[in-house]
C-alpha cells in the first residue's frame, strides 16, 4: 500500500541526507521521482544536505496544486514512481492535503521531510497537518545533540548566539551562524532557559558561578 510518510526532527539531523538516499536507491532501480521543496538554503529548485549533496527539484509556490501538478505531469506522459517533499514544513495545509491526495488516488509513495516546531517551540502549520494526515511519523536515527550532550529536541533561532522569541515565523538560514542570525538545536532543558552554546559558555567563564574559596 501506497503511504505518506512524514520523517521529522529538528534542524540538522539529516533529513536532507536522507531524502535524497531514498531518491538515490529508487533511481538506481530505474524508478522517477517527483522531487519538491520550498526555500531550501541552497537556492531556488535545490534541495540540499549540509554533507554536500545537492538535486534539482520543483520549487513550490504559495497557491500550487501538487495533486493537480502530478496529474498533469502524469498525463503528459511523464512518470512520478515516488514523490519527495522537502523543507515540508513550509508548505500550506491544503498543499500537504493534496500530497495524502496523491497517495490515495494515484497510488503513489510521498515521503516529506521537515521540521516540527519552529524557534518558539510551536508546530509549523504544515508540520502539524503531516502529523493528523501521514500513515506514518518517522523519527530520524541519527540525533543531532544539545550542546550539553543531551538529544536536541527543538530549534532555536540566534542572533550573535543568543536565543531570541520574537519574529517571523519563516526565515531561512542554516546553525553555526554566530554572527547573524542563526539556528542552534538544543534539548528542551535548555529550549525553555534560553540557554545556547555561547550564553552557557559565558556563564561559565562569568565569576558569579566561580567557587567561592572558604575564608
Ligand atoms: N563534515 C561532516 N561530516 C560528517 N557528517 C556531517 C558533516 N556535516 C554534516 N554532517 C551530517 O549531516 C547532518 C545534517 O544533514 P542534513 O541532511 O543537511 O540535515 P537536515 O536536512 O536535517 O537539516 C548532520 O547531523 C551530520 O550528521
Ligand atoms: C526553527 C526554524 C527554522 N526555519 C528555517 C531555517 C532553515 O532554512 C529551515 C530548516 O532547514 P533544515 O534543512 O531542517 O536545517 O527552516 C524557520 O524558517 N523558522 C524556524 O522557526
Amino acid at each position: 500500500m501506497p503511504e505518506l510518510v512524514f520523517f521529522s526532527g529538528t534542524m540538522d539531523c539529516g533529513k536532507s541526507t536522507l531524502a535524497l538516499q531514498i531518491e538515490h536507491n529508487r533511481s538506481a532501480r530505474g524508478l522517477q521521482g517527483m522531487i519538491f521543496t520550498r526555500d531550501d538554503r541552497a537556492g531556488e529548485g535545490k534541495l540540499s544536505s549540509r554533507l554536500g549533496l545537492v538535486t534539482d527539484a520543483v520549487e513550490v509556490a504559495d497557491d500550487q496544486d501538487l495533486y493537480a501538478y502530478l496529474v498533469e505531469h502524469l498525463s503528459q506522459g511523464g512518470r512520478a514512481d515516488y514523490v519527495i517533499a522537502d523543507e515540508a514544513q513550509f508548505l500550506a495545509p491544503g498543499q500537504i492535503d493534496q500530497l495524502a491526495r496523491v497517495v490515495d488516488e494515484l497510488d503513489i509513495d510521498v515521503f516529506a521531510f521537515g521540521i516540527t516546531t519552529d524557534f518558539r517551540s510551536k508546530l509549523f502549520p504544515g508540520s502539524q497537518r503531516l502529523v493528523e494526515l501521514a500513515d506514518r511519523v518517522e523519527v530520524l536515527q541519527v540525533e543531532a545533540l544539545c550542546w550539553c550532550g543531551a538529544r536536541a529536541t527543538h530549534n532555536a533561532r540566534t542572533i550573535g548566539g543568543e536565543m531570541v522569541v520574537e519574529g517571523a515565523q519563516v526565515v531561512v538560514g542554516d546553525v553555526n551562524q554566530a554572527e547573524d542570525v542563526g539556528y542552534e538545536v538544543l534539548c528542551r532543558r535548555h529550549h525553555r532557559r534560553r540557554m545556547t552554546a555561547a550564553t552557557a559558555r559565558a556563564s561559565a567563564l562569568s565569576p558569579d558561578v566561580l567557587p567561592i574559596a572558604s575564608a
